[in-house]
């Protein structure tokens, strides 16, 4: 923008009102009475995102029933209609919004922008797309997105050929200069940061002219099961996938076939609901609940009861209750020690649950976490101790020890999860005030809704 010596400051509608009338925040209401409350949720932001790449590589049109309708599937829809997609909104036949069908580009084009948001799926999977596009594509998301790391994805497409800038040195602002193909082949990176890097590169493979054999070269690998996702949802495409060993996974060139996808509700974002029936007493129960899945919240079922949670499912619903009170009026809560290195996502509520204990929890496997869309150990550390806490940082997790709790300001953060997080203190402790509780519209722009349904 050319910005002259005699230009008038940009209009800004809110400018004034900001000045005078500070945000007060979102005061997290408390649990009044024991909760009894059956909720419905929105589509998996992970699945909704995978099958919006897929289908927008496939061979013909895609329809995704119930997808999510959130910051980040929107700023995945954006990203992919900027480089030729098609996308019609369609009359929901279920869910939180409309389904939708996309309908590939004959051919990929680059020559644009693409807006990350804060969104790791958007930063990490489309640049293997903008390489199959002819024309150069530039990626930029908000300032926090600026601070994830993306060397993984950046030094893999390097690999394969692929010409980018990154000024910045593995991050956020770069350039992909797309020819329209990617060779393909033997490609090692370091996932440890991510397993991003690794489903972003075999989301794009199967359209590789000689396909890839992707190796992981460091220590650890985070959230193993979002690999597995990824490779389940590709199979469902007819693509070939082999992962011969860990860390090694090979997919075979060829046509990604069009589907229609039914989405599974996001069993992530039952975490801050599931966990409010043990803090408030009562139960919550989340119908839509998957037989099989490849999505971790899954693992809710099995890590809840770990901290004295009763969890009984019933055809398609989950229900988890909480334990006995005590003898003294506690919730019953038990401390866990738990290696959470496949579920970081999950961390962040599982720290406010274990904040409420009768004793300490220690969670391990999570130095990944810091990468999130915030440093997630720095920001759980900084906001329970605010309000007197007692949680420590260890190097890959955070230890917490149970403390009288006080009423005080909660910081998001940008972080949707950390918005959540502070709703479930508030939950038992008068007076804790959300600073952006809009931060939960990156994967569910329904959260307070839900979240008074749920204590009505
Ligand atoms: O592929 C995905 O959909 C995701 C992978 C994980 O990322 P990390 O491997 O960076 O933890 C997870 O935490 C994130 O919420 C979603
Ligand atoms: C880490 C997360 O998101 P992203 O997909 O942006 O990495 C998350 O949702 O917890």
């Amino acid at each position: 923008m050319l910005i002259s010596k005699y230009s008038e400051p940009e209009f800004d509608p809110y400018g004034d009102r900001r000045e005078t009338e500070p945000d007060p925040g979102w005061l997290a209401p408390v649990a009044e009475k024991a909760l009894d409350s059956v909720l419905a949720l929105p589509g998996s932001k992970s699945l909704t995102n995978r099958e919006l790449v897929l289908a927008a590589l496939a061979d013909g049109p895609s329809t995704l029933h119930a997808p999510l309708w959130s910051r980040d599937s929107e700023l995945m829809i954006d990203a992919l209609r900027a480089l030729g997609t098609s996308f019609e909104r369609m009359p929901a036949t279920g869910g939180f919004g409309d389904d939708l069908r996309v309908i590939p580009a004959d051919e990929l084009l680059g020559s644009t922008t693409i807006e990350c948001g804060l969104a790791g799926t958007v930063m990490r999977f489309v640049p293997p797309v903008a390489a199959l596009a002819l024309g150069p594509t530039t990626f930029d998301g908000d300032e926090g997105a600026r601070r994830r790391p993306m060397g993984g994805s950046i030094d893999g497409l390097r690999a394969l050929g692929v010409d980018l800038d990154d000024d910045r040195r593995g991050a956020l602002p770069f350039t992909v200069h797309g020819t329209g193909r990617i060779e393909g082949g033997t490609v090692e990176l370091d996932a440890s940061a991510s397993s991003q890097f690794v489903s972003g590169l075999l989301l794009s493979a199967a359209r590789f002219e000689r396909g890839l054999d992707l190796r992981h070269t460091g220590e650890r690998l985070p959230s193993l099961p979002h690999i597995e996702m990824t490779i389940e949802t590709l199979r469902q495409r007819g693509i070939e996938v082999a992962s011969p060993e860990p860390g090694r996974w090979i997919v075979e060139p060829g046509p990604i076939r069009a589907v229609d996808v039914a989405i599974e509700p996001d069993l992530s974002n039952a975490a801050p609901f599931l966990v409010a029936a043990l803090v408030a007493g009562g139960s919550v129960s989340i119908v839509g609940w998957p037989d099989t899945t490849t999505q971790v919240g899954a693992q809710l079922e099995q890590l809840l009861p770990r901290f004295g949670a009763i969890v009984e499912r019933a055809g398609d619903r989950l229900t988890v209750r909480a334990p006995e009170r005590t003898a003294d009026g506690g919730r019953g809560i038990r401390g866990a020690d738990l290696d959470l290195s496949e579920a970081g996502e999950l961390v962040p509520n599982l720290v406010a649950l274990a904040a409420f204990a009768d004793g300490p929890s220690t969670f391990t496997g999570i130095g990944h976490i810091r990468h999130h869309e915030t440093d997630r150990l720095a920001a759980l550390v900084a906001e329970l101790n605010g309000l007197g806490g007692d949680v420590r940082e260890l190097d890959d997790g955070l230890q917490i020890v149970p403390a009288p709790l006080h009423g005080g300001p909660w910081r998001a953060y940008a972080d949707h999860r950390m918005a959540t997080t502070g709703a479930i203190v508030g939950l038992g402790v008068d007076g804790v005030i959300v600073d952006d509780i809009g931060s939960t519209s990156k994967t569910l722009p329904q959260f307070t809704a839900l979240w008074e349904q749920m204590l009505a």
